[in-house]
């Protein structure tokens, strides 16, 4: 088992890593001295899986533990769903001495952390993150919150977890397509900010596919500590933070045209990689040898490519509501080679997108 810190001063948590440790969960918790009366919320096919071997942890070391289950999907990461889970919260007598446990993928993670952020004023919380893209992203740096009707995760609050419980075994139950969406964010942490774990990804992606242990213990160990680095220095996105979030412009956009849930998270993140290194390769920033090596590491893990197809204005009009917009301008994150990369103020993205896009859309290449 390995353990990483996310240092924020007396809001420091540990991040612990391994195969197989699912039943350290009650322990870990205990270290942390998560609040006794504990609302595991998940949905019904993690609790199917991994919903008795968690309550049991749990019971082992000492907690009152009962799940609340709200529905699967993307398409329910909104304020309906959040409502409906504070009325079990409240009708079953969750009070500030108690805590939320998230068990599941990033929806579940997004949710029950913006429930827990505002339930009371806000109650702790803790994760166990079943799905490679929350493993190695969701979970950790405090990121919570809803979708809205016109845009990606529009209502949401920053609120850190106490804990942050990662057993890779629950991979192997993972929908194969679910989990290659969270290979993307893995290739994103390379491009940005490490390319000896981008080369290490290119000669690794089989064992990854494979899902041999040690290499998913490595690949979610680095990207953990890269994003525990940034989020240290950078906890509410002034800066630094953003770039986590390329691939994310043109991604949330294809997200939101193609309907919540269509497309997996990763999927339009991969597509709005290739997308920015095109845009970097443009204008100077990264060779297009470095957009193909990029877009090379996302087929060979089966990932897609090409955005969907829709109309450029539409495209643009989505941009307008991005989160990166800083008044009125849209800031793009563009890599700079690979392992490096820079916030990019987007004057005219009716110049630079549609260009874009006619070459890297689905219809493009059909
Ligand atoms: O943690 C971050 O910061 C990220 O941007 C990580 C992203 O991969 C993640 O998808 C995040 O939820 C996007 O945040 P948003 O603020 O663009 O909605
Ligand atoms: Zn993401």
């Amino acid at each position: 088992m390995k353990t990483l810190t996310v240092g924020l001063g007396e809001r420091s948590y540990p991040i612990t890593i391994g195969s197989g440790i699912l039943p350290a969960l009650g322990e870990s918790l205990r270290a942390v001295a998560f609040p006794r009366k504990v609302a595991v919320v998940t949905n019904p096919t993690v609790s199917a899986l991994y919903g008795a071997a968690v309550l049991d942890t749990l019971r082992e070391a000492g907690f009152h533990a009962a799940q609340i289950s709200v529905p699967d999907g993307e398409a329910f990461k909104n304020l309906d769903t959040l409502n409906t889970l504070f009325d079990e919260l409240i009708a079953r007598g969750y009070d500030r001495g108690s805590g939320i446990l998230a068990l599941g993928g990033g929806v579940i993670g997004d949710l029950a952390g913006f429930a827990a952020a505002v339930y009371l004023r806000g109650i702790p919380f803790a994760q166990v993150p079943t799905t490679l893209l929350s493993q190695v992203d969701s979970s950790v740096g405090g990121k919570t919150g809803v979708n809205h009707r016109l845009g990606k995760n529009l209502i949401g609050a920053f609120y850190q977890p106490r804990h942050v419980h990662i057993d890779v075994n629950t991979l192997s139950t993972l929908p194969p397509r679910e989990f290659r969406s969270g290979l993307a964010e893995v290739v994103k942490y390379g491009v940005v900010r490490d390319a000896d774990f981008f080369a290490w990804l290119e000669r690794e992606h089989a064992a990854l596919l494979a899902l041999e242990a040690p290499a998913l213990v490595e690949a979610v160990r680095i990207s953990c500590q890269i994003k525990a680095d940034i989020v240290e220095i950078d906890e509410k996105e002034g800066g630094l933070r953003a770039i986590l979030n390329y691939g994310h412009t043109l991604g949330h956009a294809a997200e939101l045209l193609a309907g919540y849930g269509t497309l997996r998270h990763g999927e339009a993140v991969a597509m709005g990689m290739v997308a920015a290194a095109a845009i970097a390769a443009d204008l100077g920033l990264a060779s297009e040898p470095d957009r193909l090596r990029i877009e090379d590491l996302l087929r060979a893990l089966d990932l897609p490519v090409r955005l969907p197809a829709f109309a450029p204005a539409v495209y643009l009009d989505a941009l307008t509501r991005d989160k990166k917009v800083k008044e009125g301008v849209l800031q793009m994150v563009l890599n700079r080679g690979i392992g490096d990369c820079v916030l990019h103020s987007v004057a005219h993205p009716d110049r630079i997108i549609p260009p874009i896009l006619e070459k890297y859309c689905e219809k493009a290449t059909a």
